[in-house]
Formats: structure tokens, C-alpha cells, sequence
């Protein structure tokens, strides 16, 4: 241009798009507001998927959900204070879930901030967030946007991945710069989530704990799944020939129909293996810590650990080897070792492990059978176990207590990243974020079985399902209350925790209010009608179904960690 042209300018809104989009990140979840209203408008107009939710919890858990699907950082994007204050939840389960998610809040400009000067929605949300996340960082001026949303990326995904702040002020988004000199403050990332592989010490070590076993055991984690490192795992499990027990999210990696699936015989395996390798899975309350008779005598068991983060061993038990690296490199330099050292699948082992599981599924096929009315939750689940064989390409989301805990051991899941849940801290409200984010993310299809307390978290999003008229199924587990419909209370009149919803609650009208489909279902034969045409058709739909009051347990199967009273009870 001529040294009169004007010159040609970019601004914070721009910058910060142009940053995103340039680092492959093409979707973001948010609840718009002030001062981030116009931020999200331009990112559509710049071909940016901005997907606007009820409430910035059920962004925040689509984003983070994106995360674990796609390697890539979700971005949950807030208003300032209460916004983030809602970001905030889903941000620190991202980080315990060490799933990859970004959470860009508006916020307030430092000298009003500091002086406690009573700003709209004023809050010190740097200092807030840095508790709940990898990192934290905060912008001052635009032409920062290119390197800290390079930094936010790099901290989201490399080593152990988990949740990461980014501070906008409203004034920053305004500041202008050159065009051509905002271009060239942008940065595109070089490999964020560098492979990591294990060192040859560390994996003789684990071969000489292999070389011991008897009756070894593979506990695969959702940092398996993550990895996406899905044939070599695989690869390790098959030319091992040892059972493996698959955590929650993880798995599908393998179907759970394989024949070394020790999902069915979890308390044999856990108890007599002698030999276990956490594979991308951590030793914590999900496993008891590691300690107590469901992993049988004490000291009777050698751990070897897969893990990226070098910190996560000996959390609460003796790693013999530990192994740190990402889950891919470290299954493929075992199995390269494996085969030099003719390390022999225990067939015997197996054998066992397999039989004992070939007998506790058919012990629980024949209580899936009943088509009792009203339906309980074995006879539910063994329908929507059907329709997952049939259409295994559909995601499943699950949650609730009862309904989640049963679901988990009776639904087979065939395909990796297929079933998305409460993860590692067991968080009610997660199913509509994520049921959002898997169709958003992947285009398939969607099941949500959600329990009625637990779609109570989150229902009102079934108006953002609607709207982006997205093929989702939610099928919610009526069975009038929390854990159960019928408890009695000690202390005399409704139980708080039990008979606090309305009886036959119609949860299918909500879903028909907003255009969608509503359908309530009492026996089997409905419920596997009404899933099937809502597969089918790809339209938004609520099966409501009912389940006997009188079924399932109080905190389904983890009512143990309840504390006791002893005075009340006296
Ligand atoms: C955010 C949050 N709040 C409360 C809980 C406690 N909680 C709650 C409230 C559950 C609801 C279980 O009732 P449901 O109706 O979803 O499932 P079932 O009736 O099938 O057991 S399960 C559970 O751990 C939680 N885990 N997370
Ligand atoms: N790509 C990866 N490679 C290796 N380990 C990973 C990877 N991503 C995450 N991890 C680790 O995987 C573990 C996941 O454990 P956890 O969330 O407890 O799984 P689960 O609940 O399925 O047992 C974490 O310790 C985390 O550091
Ligand atoms: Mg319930």
C-alpha cells in the first residue's frame, strides 16, 4: 500500500480467533455475555463452530470431554466472575481427568481489580483459578494473544494433560495493532504433546517383574484411551496373552466381548494376580488404593506402572517398575522387549480368568432377561445393552449411582472412546456437556443414560440439544429419587435423599417443549422400541423410563464410603 493508505489494523477479538484457528482449534463451547458477546459472534463469522449453552458448567464439560476426544484442548469460554465461577467446576474436573481443556473468561482490569473497586462482575479470577487447573495465565495486551494462547495449548496437552486458564480483560480485546504486525505475533505450536519413551533401564526392569508372573493382570485406564495409541495396546495385550480388567472410559479399547476380558471376573483378578500393569490408570479409590482384601494378601502383588507423569508413582502403593512415558511408547518398546525375551502368556491363568468370567455373564444374562413392569434396572440395561450391540458405533454416556454402576459392568462397549462418564471424581451433571460434545465432535450418534437425580444436574440443556437439533438419545432411569424412590427416613417423613422428586416426574415433556421427541416408556419392549426410532431418525429424544422404585442400592456400589454414625443409630 501507498505511505498514505491507511494503515491496515487487527485487534484483540481478531487476534485471539486468528490464534485459535491457526492452532487447528475450530470449536468453541460457551455462554455468551459481557465482555465476550462479540468474541463469539466474530469466531462464527470466521467459520469458528460457537456452540452456546444454558449454563457455563455443561460448556465447560463438553469442552473438557472434546478434550479426551480429540487430543486437541476444548475451549470452554465464559463471562467474568460468576461465568468463570461456573467454568471453574468443569475446569478442575478437566484436571483430574487429566483431560486437555482451555477456560477463557472475560474479567476485569487489574487497577480496578486490585483496588477492590467494585467492578461489573469484578473477581481476581487469575488467583482463583490457578488452584484448579495446570496453569493459568492472563492477557494485557494484544499483541500476547499469540504467545499465550501457544502457551495455553502447550500446557494443556504435553506431559500429563489438564485444565489451563486464560485471563481475558475486556479492554484487551478492544486494543488495536498493525495487521500485518498482529499476523506476525501469532505462533502455531511445534509437537505440544512431544512422545515420550520410557528408558531402556526401565524397561528391562519391568521385563525382569514379567519374567516372574504367574498370574499377571493388565489394568487399562482412560490415559489409555487417550492416547489413542489403540493398536498397540492391543498389540501388548494380545502377544502378552494376559487378562486385562478396563477401567471405565477405557473401554472399547478392546471390546469387552475379547476373550482375555477380565471385566466379568474383576474380584479373581484383582485378588490372585501376582503381577499387574497400570497401563495409562491410576491406583486410587477406583481400585481401593490398592490395598485391602479385594487385591488379596498384602505385599503379595509386583506393580508395574505406564504412566506419563513420573510423579503419579508410588502414590499409594510400591511401583516396582515404573515405567514414565506416554502409553504408546511404552507398550511398543515392552512388546519389542517382550519378544526378545520370550516372556509366555500364562494360559492356565488365563484359562481361569476366562471361565470365571464365562460364568458370572451368564449368571447376569439371566437377570436381563425379565421383562418385568415396572421395569427394574437389569431389565432396562439389558435392552440398551442389545441396542449397543447392534449399533456399535454409537457413544454412550452414563451417570447417576445405581444407573451408572450397572450400567458400566452390563453395557459391552466395542469401539475406544465410546463411553464417557463421571470419570475419576464421579461427578453428577457431566451427561448433557458431554453427550453435546461427543456428537459436536465425532457426528455419531448418541445414547445418554442418565439417572433422574443426575439429569436433574444438567436437563435444561436438552433446549441446546434441541437447538442445534443434534441426534442425541437421553434415556433417563425413573425410579423417583436418588439412589432409590421408596427409602423411609429415620427421622420420620419424606427421606431428603430419596422420595424428593415427584412421582412419574414427565422429564419426556421437557424434551417435547423445546421440538423434540418425549416418550414414556414403562416395560422393555417400549424402551427398546422408542431407542431404536430415536437412533433411527437422529431426532432429539427423552425416553422416560420408568424403574421400580424399590430397585437398585443407596449410592449404588459405593455406599461404603459413607461415614457411620454411631449416636444416630444408638
Ligand atoms: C455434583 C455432585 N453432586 C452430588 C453427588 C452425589 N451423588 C448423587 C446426588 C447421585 C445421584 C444418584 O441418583 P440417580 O437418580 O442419578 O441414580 P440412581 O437413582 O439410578 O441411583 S450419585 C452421587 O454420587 C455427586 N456425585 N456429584
Ligand atoms: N498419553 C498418555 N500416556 C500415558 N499416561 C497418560 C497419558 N495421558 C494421561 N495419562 C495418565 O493416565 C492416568 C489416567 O488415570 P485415571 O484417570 O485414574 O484412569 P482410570 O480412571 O481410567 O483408571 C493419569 O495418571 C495420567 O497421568
Ligand atoms: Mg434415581
Amino acid at each position: 500500500t501507498g505511505e498514505d493508505a491507511p494503515l491496515e489494523l487487527t485487534d484483540g477479538f481478531h487476534l485471539l480467533i486468528d490464534a485459535l484457528k491457526l492452532n487447528d482449534i475450530n470449536t468453541i463451547y460457551n455462554v455468551p455475555g459481557i465482555p465476550i458477546t462479540d468474541l463469539g459472534r466474530y469466531a462464527q463469522a470466521q467459520g469458528m463452530r460457537v456452540i452456546s449453552f444454558r449454563h457455563e458448567q455443561h460448556a465447560g464439560y463438553a469442552a473438557s470431554v472434546a478434550g479426551f476426544l480429540t487430543k486437541k484442548p476444548g475451549v470452554c469460554m465464559t463471562v467474568s466472575a460468576p461465568g468463570f465461577m461456573n467454568g471453574l467446576t468443569a475446569l478442575a474436573n478437566a484436571t483430574t481427568n487429566c483431560w486437555p481443556m482451555i477456560l477463557i473468561s472475560g474479567s476485569s482490569e487489574r487497577e480496578i481489580v486490585d483496588l477492590a473497586q467494585g467492578d461489573y462482575e469484578e473477581m481476581d479470577q487469575l488467583a482463583m483459578a490457578r488452584p484448579f487447573c495446570k496453569a493459568a495465565y492472563r492477557l494485557t495486551y494484544a499483541e500476547d494473544i499469540g504467545i499465550a494462547v501457544a502457551r495455553a495449548i502447550r500446557s494443556a496437552v504435553s506431559g500429563r494433560p489438564g485444565g489451563v486458564y486464560l485471563d481475558i480483560p475486556g479492554a484487551m480485546l478492544g486494543q488495536t495493532m498493525d495487521a500485518a504486525k498482529g499476523a506476525q505475533s501469532l505462533v502455531k505450536v511445534i509437537d505440544p504433546a512431544p512422545r515420550q519413551t520410557p528408558a531402556p533401564g526401565a524397561i528391562a526392569r519391568a521385563i525382569s517383574v514379567m519374567k516372574e508372573a504367574r498370574r499377571p493382570l493388565i489394568v487399562i485406564g482412560k490415559g489409555a484411551a487417550y492416547d489413542q495409541s489403540d493398536d498397540v495396546v492391543r498389540e501388548l495385550v494380545e502377544k502378552s496373552g494376559y487378562p486385562f480388567l478396563p477401567m471405565s472410559m477405557a473401554k472399547g479399547l478392546l471390546p469387552d466381548t475379547h476373550p482375555q476380558c477380565a471385566a466379568a471376573a474383576r474380584s479373581l483378578a484383582l485378588k490372585d494376580s501376582d503381577v499387574v500393569i497400570m497401563l495409562g490408570a491410576r491406583i486410587n479409590w477406583l481400585l481401593s488404593h490398592g490395598k485391602g482384601k479385594q487385591w488379596g494378601e498384602p505385599g503379595g502383588k509386583k506393580f508395574i506402572q505406564i504412566d506419563i507423569d513420573a510423579e503419579e508413582m508410588d502414590s499409594n502403593v510400591e511401583i516396582a517398575a515404573p515405567l514414565v512415558g506416554d502409553v504408546g511408547s511404552c507398550a511398543r518398546a515392552l512388546i519389542d522387549a517382550m519378544e526378545n525375551e520370550g516372556i509366555a502368556p500364562p494360559e492356565a491363568w488365563l484359562d481361569q480368568v476366562h471361565s470365571k468370567a464365562t460364568v458370572n455373564m451368564e449368571k447376569m444374562a439371566s437377570r436381563l432377561q425379565n421383562n418385568s413392569n415396572p421395569m427394574d434396572y437389569h431389565s432396562a440395561l439389558g435392552v440398551l445393552k442389545q441396542v449397543i450391540n447392534e449399533q456399535p458405533d454409537t457413544i454412550l454416556v452414563n451417570e447417576g449411582a445405581n444407573t451408572l454402576d450397572l450400567a458400566r459392568s452390563i453395557i459391552n462397549v466395542h469401539k475406544p472412546r465410546h463411553r464417557i462418564d463421571v470419570g475419576t471424581w464421579g461427578v453428577m451433571g457431566i451427561g448433557m456437556g458431554a453427550a453435546i460434545a461427543a456428537s459436536i465432535e465425532t457426528g455419531k450418534r448418541v445414547l445418554a443414560v442418565e439417572g433422574d437425580s443426575a439429569f436433574g444436574f444438567c436437563g435444561m440443556e436438552v433446549e441446546t440439544i434441541c437447538r442445534y437439533k443434534l441426534p442425541i438419545c437421553v434415556v433417563v432411569f425413573n425410579n423417583n429419587g436418588i439412589y432409590r424412590g421408596d427409602g423411609e427416613n429415620w427421622g420420620g417423613g419424606d427421606d431428603p435423599a430419596t422420595t424428593s422428586f415427584v412421582p412419574d416426574s414427565r422429564y419426556d415433556m421437557m424434551m417435547e417443549a423445546f421440538g423434540g421427541v418425549g416418550v414414556w416408556v414403562k416395560t422393555p419392549d417400549a424402551l427398546r422400541q422408542a431407542v431404536n426410532a430415536a437412533l433411527a431418525s437422529g431426532k432429539p429424544t427423552l425416553v422416560n423410563a420408568a424403574i421400580d422404585p424399590a430397585a437398585g442400592k443407596e449410592s449404588g456400589n459405593i455406599g461404603n464410603l459413607n461415614p457411620q454414625s454411631v449416636v444416630a443409630q444408638a
